[in-house]
């Protein structure tokens, strides 16, 4: 796969970013910070509440605990819950008279309205938000190249001295984010159609699941694992974004409950029609209509890299689930000189197979059939 451009472990010359970089709250997030940077050779001070997710973010290499004599930070990242960050920040913004301050929540508007309410000074901050995250929390889930290729917004306080701005775009850019301005109130507002609703649909669904007898469960495809993947995320990291940014994210929903509605008419339309003719005029249509937005929504999302997103042709490939069996179908995909633009896998339900969805150029799927055929892969049609 063509990786993202970016800094990597060894560029430390190129680094903007100036330690000590003090991370506050090493979690996922601030972890995955503190990895990032101490990897490229920023000397990063690591502070938490929680006794043990300090010592375990040291412990994966985030950074080293804070020692006597030290310099004061140049920069703190604020990687704390939603709800505590605006106090946390300006807490450091107190404690720290020279340093510059960010913090990656999740909701910016009310932690600049909390911030400005305080009296901090406000010339020192800038809110941020990288678009990048897990389904999983803590710092032993922390990853140096999280934000890799991943936009990551930068909203100004309005009154953020340009030095400031300066060096949290430094950040991101060090960390191979993609520096994306916004004002907190936009922010707001996209995050709730493209992160927070999709989060609360996942869980919707999901939570369909809880009653559902294993057979039926049994029948589940990629299709279920795609739509639900999100449903796994923290409850209450959850609840607190969302609680932050309820009035963006209960606009959306009313539109959703709207189209929910006009389909679940329709439905009953049909449900209760004798057949597809005597079906109440415009009900298939409205069901018809739903999906069709869905498409037309779909092909709106960006592609790999934050690009236009490109229509790939797919090789399937079925995989023994063997250790190594991976690893070579890959080696023979670089073999045929083809280019790996994505990649999916997928487990059949109690079957020693995998199979693995190859997304490639168009140009270059007969090329890769006819090469994973000579080299024996088993290809699904
Ligand atoms: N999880 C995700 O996918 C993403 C999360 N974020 C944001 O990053 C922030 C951190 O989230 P995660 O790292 O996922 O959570 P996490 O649960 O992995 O880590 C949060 C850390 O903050 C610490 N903490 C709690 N109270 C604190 C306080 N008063 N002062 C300092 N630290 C405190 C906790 O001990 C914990 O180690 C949140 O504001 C979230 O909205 C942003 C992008 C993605
Ligand atoms: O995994 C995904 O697709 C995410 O969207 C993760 C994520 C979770 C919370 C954020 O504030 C930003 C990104």
């Amino acid at each position: 796969m063509g990786g993202p451009e970016g800094a990597r472990p060894g560029d430390t010359d190129q680094l903007a970013t100036r330690g000590p970089v003090r991370v506050v709250g090493t979690g996922l997030l601030g972890a995955s910070v503190g990895l990032g940077l101490s990897t490229r050779g920023v000397d990063v001070v690591l502070d938490d509440p929680s006794p043990t997710a300090l010592a375990l973010a040291r412990d994966v290499g985030a950074g080293r605990l804070a020692a006597e004599g030290d310099a004061p930070p140049a920069l703190v990242v604020v990687a704390a819950p939603p709800d505590v960050t605006a106090r946390v920040v300006a807490q450091e913004l107190g404690a720290w008279p020279e340093a510059v301050v960010t913090d990656v929540a999740s909701i910016k508007a009310s932690v600049l309205a909390e911030l400005r309410a305080s009296g901090a000074d406000l010339t020192r901050y800038v809110g941020s938000h990288p678009m990048a995250g897990r389904e999983r929390s803590g710092p032993s889930a922390a990853l140096p190249d999280l934000f890799l290729g991943r936009p990551w917004v930068i909203a100004d306080s309005g009154t953020s001295s340009a030095d400031a701005v300066l060096a949290v775009r430094a950040l991101v850019v060090d960390l191979g984010g993609l520096p994306v301005t916004m004002d907190a109130a936009a922010h707001d507002a996209a995050v709730a159609v493209v992160s927070h609703v999709p989060q609360l649909a996942a869980s919707l669904v999901a939570a369909r699941l809880v009653d559902v007898d294993d057979a039926a469960l049994g029948l589940a495809g990629q299709g279920l694992r795609d739509v639900t993947r999100l449903a796994a995320s923290s409850p209450a990291l959850w609840t607190s974004i969302l609680a932050a940014n309820a009035g963006e994210v209960r606009r959306v929903l009313e539109a959703v409950r709207a189209d929910l509605d006009q389909v679940i008419a329709a439905l009953g339309a049909a449900h209760d029609a004798s057949g597809g003719a005597a079906v109440r005029p415009g009900a298939l249509a409205s069901i018809a209509r739903a999906i069709d937005d869905g498409n037309t929504g779909v092909a709106r999302i960006p592609g790999k890299h934050g690009g236009v997103r490109r229509d790939y042709g797919v090789v399937t490939v079925l995989v023994p689930d063997e250790p190594g069996e991976l690893a070579r179908l890959l080696t023979d995909v670089g073999h045929a000189g083809v280019n790996l633009e994505d990649l999916q896998l997928e487990h059949a339900a109690r079957r020693p197979v995998g199979m693995a969805a190859i997304s490639v150029l168009p140009g270059a799927v007969e090329r890769l059939e006819t090469a994973l055929t000579e080299r024996g892969w088993r290809l699904v049609r």
